[in-house]
């Protein structure tokens, strides 16, 4: 699904007026219609704190007064003045108002017109929208500041105000919604980590947008959502053997992490690698052969640590690499023999990607269409501190595009980097799942999508689908706080189901 900008979504707007067609005044009523029922759904009987702008955000929280009121609910409008004069929708539905003589309505034209808020109202936050073109400053940033320490809830209509969609809002005054009413479709703001705390509970909020306007345009951005993984899901043939699904390395666990090991390699198996060997050093073959008897095990001559390239990885379909190795010199000369071989699909994640950190020069020899996995420290060590996230999430598609690898950036929202200069961002996942050996289990994942001939775009899109997927039914059947990364792994099958 495309993930669309601010100007894209206007321009959708003005495309839906043309062509359903529908008057651009009619369109803000339906918007405040579908608000409106969520609020009568959502919210007790109180008294509404309405605060709109001019733009055709401060529109919308007019229309959606009124329908509040004529609902019989309590209101009070407060009109955000400057020196504008307000776009034709908003003047529109000023008048309507003006003209229900019962609804108060004040203006908010200095810091002393800033009302006393009881803690029991309902703050609606219709300031501005996404027309947004710099940070708020002045009277502005000064009621986002009084409405933010009023202490009553605050619900945003379409997005926080203050809230830029499509470029860092950090510094500036922003309001923190505990529900934010967001029209049709995700703004990337709500995908990005460092806005967590503005827009509360997101609600997508139907209003029925022309469906033709997104297929006519371009995006670098997209949502990885259920139908994209079923287009790339390939289900087995009756007549397959375990020759058509591959031989994955898993390559992990340095003596005291052979956990690492085991949750990658137990991943890769669930996902459907036709076979698995994990290469993992001597001490730990026995503990790795009881937790997953299915797989194979190439011992490391060293006891502890992974040492000796003692195969040839091209025999092997996909090798991933990384959790829990260790920062070793020896495994650092390990990985710097086994990036020699520049046919091999990979999977690097934790250790490898923290030994190539240490030794940069080794990113130029990563096989073309490498899997990186980074989460958010590794990023940095690799690729340095960034100011915001925006920024995190730019430098993950320009480095993928350099290094010709995918990147996949971990997070709430994870986001797959690609050599073409497009993001896709995984919107399954949970909290849950913000615990040690996740990362591991994404890696084995990986690793057996590889290994079964999906191509790494392939493999990274679906496989953050399926890791967030199966995280989502863990948490469903044990609780985020109780379920571990073994509980992925065995939600690994119900997630592919959801596939059919
Ligand atoms: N027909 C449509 O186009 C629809 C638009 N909708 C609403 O319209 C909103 C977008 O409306 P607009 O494009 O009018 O934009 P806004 O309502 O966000 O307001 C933008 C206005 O504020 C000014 N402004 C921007 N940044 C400022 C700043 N930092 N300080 C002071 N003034 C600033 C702009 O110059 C402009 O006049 C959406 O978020 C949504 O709520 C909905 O009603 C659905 C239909
Ligand atoms: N709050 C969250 N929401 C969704 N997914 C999460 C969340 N926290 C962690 N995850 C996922 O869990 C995995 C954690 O990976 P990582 O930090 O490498 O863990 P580890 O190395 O301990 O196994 C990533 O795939 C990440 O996207
Ligand atoms: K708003």
């Amino acid at each position: 699904m495309k993930l669309l900008s601010a100007t894209q979504i206007r321009q959708w707007d003005e495309f839906t007026i043309k062509n359903e067609p529908i008057v651009s005044l009619e369109l803000m009523e339906r918007a405040a219609n579908a608000c409106t029922r969520w609020l009568l759904q959502n919210t007790l009987a109180g008294t509404y704190y309405i605060f709109c702008g001019k733009g055709n955000n401060g529109g919308d929280g007019l229309a959606i007064a009124r329908l509040l009121y004529n609902a019989g609910r309590a209101i009070k409008v407060f009109i955000l003045e400057s020196d504008a004069k307000g776009s034709d929708d908003y003047i529109s539905n000023f008048r309507i108002l003006h003209h229900l003589s019962a609804i108060p309505i004040y203006q908010v034209r200095s810091e002393k017109d800033l009302p006393v808020i009881p803690e029991e109202c309902i703050l609606i936050d219709a300031l501005f929208g996404t027309g947004l073109n710099r940070g708020l400053t002045g009277l502005a940033a000064q009621l986002i500041d009084h409405l933010n320490n009023a202490g009553a809830p605050v619900i945003s209509i379409d997005i926080p105000s203050g809230l830029f969609c499509d470029q860092s809002s950090r510094g500036h005054s922003i309001i923190r919604a505990r529900h934010t009413l967001t029209f049709q479709v995700l703004k990337m703001a709500f995908l990005i980590a460092e806005n967590a705390v503005f827009f509360g509970q997101v609600h997508l909020i139907d209003i029925n947008l022309h469906p033709s306007y997104p297929d006519l345009v371009d995006t670098p951005f997209y949502i990885i959502n259920q139908s994209m993984a079923r287009r790339i899901y390939r289900p087995r043939t009756a007549f397959a053997h375990k020759g058509n699904f591959g031989h994955a390395l898993i390559i992990a666990g340095a003596y005291g992490k052979t956990g690492a090991a085991i949750l990658s390699t137990r991943a890769c198996l669930r996902t459907g690698a036709g076979l698995v060997t994990a290469h993992v050093p001597d001490r730990s073959v026995s503990i790795l052969q009881t937790a997953a008897p299915e797989a194979m095990v190439f011992p490391d001559p060293e006891a502890d640590h992974i040492a000796t390239l003692g195969y040839t990885p091209e025999l092997f379909s996909a090798t991933g690499i990384g959790p829990g190795i260790g920062t070793g010199v020896k495994t650092k000369f390990f990985l710097r023999g086994l990036l020699e071989h520049e046919a091999l699909k990979l999977v690097l994640d934790a250790d490898a990607l923290n030994i190539i950190a240490g030794s940069p020069g080794l990113l130029n020899h990563l096989p073309p269409g490498s899997i990186l996995t980074p989460h958010p420290r590794e990023f940095s060590r690799l690729f340095g501190e960034q100011d915001n996230d925006f920024k995190k999430m730019e430098i993950a598609i320009s480095k993928s595009m350099e290094l010709n690898v995918i990147i996949i950036l971990k997070g709430h929202h994870t986001l797959v980097a690609l050599p073409d200069g497009t993001g896709f961002f995984n919107i399954t996942g949970n909290a849950g799942m913000a615990k040690g050996g996740s990362g591991d289990v994404l890696t084995g994942m990986l690793t057996g999508l590889l290994a079964q001939g999906y191509s790494s775009k392939e493999a990274a899109i679906m496989g953050v689908f399926l890791h967030g997927l199966a995280g989502d039914l863990a948490a469903g059947a044990r609780g985020m706080e109780a379920m571990t990364a073994t509980d992925i792994i065995e939600n690994i099958g119900s997630a592919f189901q959801q596939l059919l």
